[in-house]
């Protein structure tokens, strides 16, 4: 069967993006999800991306994410979200500024700016630990402002949120170049604690407006930026009194800017990203 495809980024994390909003040529198994995500036998990205229409009232799309080394199913995706809307923005399958996306778990709002960067409300972020999932049985976290700092590893404290996918985030004395990405990285990705596996960040702060993030996805490995990834470490900064409520972001692959006022309920406790997101190239792939 063959498949047409976009391949796009945001901030250098990779997209196969699939139209299905008049269905596929076949259904997209696990194992030609993992040949899309295969950069020497595929086209190769760190997600792929599924976009259907909606058939709730008031939702324009539904969108799907899956991880390209495994063709695993995934709740969420930020750089992914701001993708999808230049994604259905370019094809004129919407002329709104401002579109209503449902995801597995979520439903999300995003906005195309004039300075040609999407915004996306990400939601609110989840602290209560089975829903990350996150086992804390029998540990004792060391409370930091507040938030708590979990010791999953010697020299590795550890804050745990999930923002629809589960974040375990570190962070790092001195220059995040040096951090033990991955080594530490998978590690905790698999750490027994985590049911469903964990995204790892590494956030050097800079000051409390500036942050260095590096990202070991969960089935993906380091990527350039991980949109989820950086909403997860500004909160647990902020939550910890590190950070102000807006934040600039520097990843290997772009600057994303999140914003989070800190509220645990209400508009206030949702978390707004704003950053870049592009077309690479378009194809056909026989799989
Ligand atoms: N790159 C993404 C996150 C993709 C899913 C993640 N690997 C997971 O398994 O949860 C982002 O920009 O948020």
């Amino acid at each position: 069967m063959r498949f047409r495809f976009t391949k796009m980024q945001g901030a250098g994390n990779d997209f196969v993006v699939l139209d299905a909003t008049d269905g596929l040529p076949a259904e997209l198994t696990p194992e030609r999800a993992r040949r899309l995500g295969d950069r020497r036998f595929g086209v190769g990205c760190d997600q792929i991306l599924v976009i259907e229409r909606s058939t709730t009232p008031g939702v324009d799309f539904r969108y799907r994410i899956f991880n390209g080394a495994s063709g695993d199913e995934v709740e969420h995706c930020g750089n992914g979200a701001r993708c999808f809307v230049r994604y259905v923005n370019e094809k004129g399958l919407s002329d709104k500024r401002s579109i209503k996306v449902e995801t597995v778990n979520a439903l999300l709002e995003l906005r195309l700016r004039e300075d040609g960067r999407v915004s996306v409300d990400m939601g609110a972020p989840v602290f209560e630990r089975d829903r990350v999932p996150f086992d804390a049985k029998g540990l004792a976290p060391r409370p930091v402002g507040g938030f708590e700092l979990w010791p999953l590893e010697a020299g590795a404290e550890t804050a745990v949120l999930s923002m629809g996918n589960p974040h375990a985030v570190l962070r790092v004395d001195g220059d995040v170049d040096a951090a033990p990405v991955e080594t530490l990285g998978p590690r905790l990705e698999r750490h027994p604690r985590f049911p469903r596996k964990v995204n790892v960040g590494f956030m050097q702060i800079v000051s409390r407006s500036e942050v260095r993030l590096r990202v070991f996805e969960r089935d993906a490995g380091e990527t350039l930026a991980c949109g989820t990834g950086a909403c997860a470490a500004v909160v647990a900064g902020i939550r910890a009194g590190w950070l102000d409520e807006a934040v600039e972001v520097h990843t290997r692959g772009g600057d994303l800017r999140i914003e989070w006022a800190g509220n645990t309920e209400g508009l206030g406790a949702r978390v707004l990203m704003t950053g870049p997101a592009a077309t690479v190239f378009e194809g056909e792939i026989e799989l």
